[in-house]
């Protein structure tokens, strides 16, 4: 479908799944990234060592480190100019960061319900999937979406769905969330690789 490599920088804040599924893609169907760095909030997660081990370039920027949002954004997004970034991917990135004018449009979150409903603070990981079993709804999923200054906010690029089936417990319906995330977020990569 595309022919252009998309030069993407991972922000992440976890066990580094998403950042593992698009490393796996990448390899065995050709997804078109070449992941030139990953940016972890925190330094004792294993997203940095799947990093690592496919020999991609990482930090670590702590948000408490810095004096204010702007200068956490210059921080966040700085190596990724230098690094000639075209795409942020937030692959369970769990701090709020500023987007500056040069990067509009072009960061996107996947985020584990299907927006606009169980998004925004405190809407994160497992919250998320005890507020679907909570509110008792039927059919959830997860959204690929632009990032703006709201949380999770802008633009939809792709969704899908499964369904909340009776007797569901938080973690079995993460999991099968999870099972979604891991074809629509090439999805919505390749989506955006054809159009550049
Ligand atoms: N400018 C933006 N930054 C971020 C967005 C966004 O849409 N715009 N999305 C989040 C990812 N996200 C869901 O997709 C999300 C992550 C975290 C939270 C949240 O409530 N966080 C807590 C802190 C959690 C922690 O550090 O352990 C909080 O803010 O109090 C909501 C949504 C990434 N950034
Ligand atoms: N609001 C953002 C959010 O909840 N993101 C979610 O965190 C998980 C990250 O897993 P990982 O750290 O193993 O890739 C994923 O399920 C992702 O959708």
């Amino acid at each position: 479908m595309s022919d252009r490599i998309l030069k993407i920088a991972v922000f992440l804040s976890g066990s580094g799944r998403t950042l593992a599924n698009l490393i796996h893609r990448r390899e065995e169907f050709d997804l078109p990234i070449d992941i030139r760095l990953v940016i972890a909030s925190r330094d004792d997660v294993r997203g940095i060592e799947i990093a690592r081990d496919d020999g991609i370039d990482t930090r670590v920027v702590r948000k408490r480190d810095h004096r204010d949002p702007f200068e956490h954004s210059r921080e966040m997004f700085d190596p990724c100019r230098k690094a000639g970034v075209d795409l942020v991917v937030f692959a369970g990135y769990l701090n709020h960061v500023l987007i500056p004018n040069d990067f509009e449009n072009r960061v996107i979150n996947i985020h584990p319900s299907l927006l606009p409903a169980f998004g925004g603070a405190g809407m994160y990981g497992h919250r998320v999937h005890q507020a679907v079993l909570e509110r008792g709804v039927k059919v959830t999923g997860c959204t690929v979406h632009y990032v703006d200054n709201e949380y999770d906010n802008g633009p939809i690029i792709v969704q899908r769905s499964c369904p909340v089936l009776k007797d569901d417990t938080a973690d079995a319906l993460a999991a099968r969330v999870f099972e979604q995330e891991c074809i629509a977020l090439p999805e919505a990569i390749t989506k955006i690789a054809s159009k550049v």
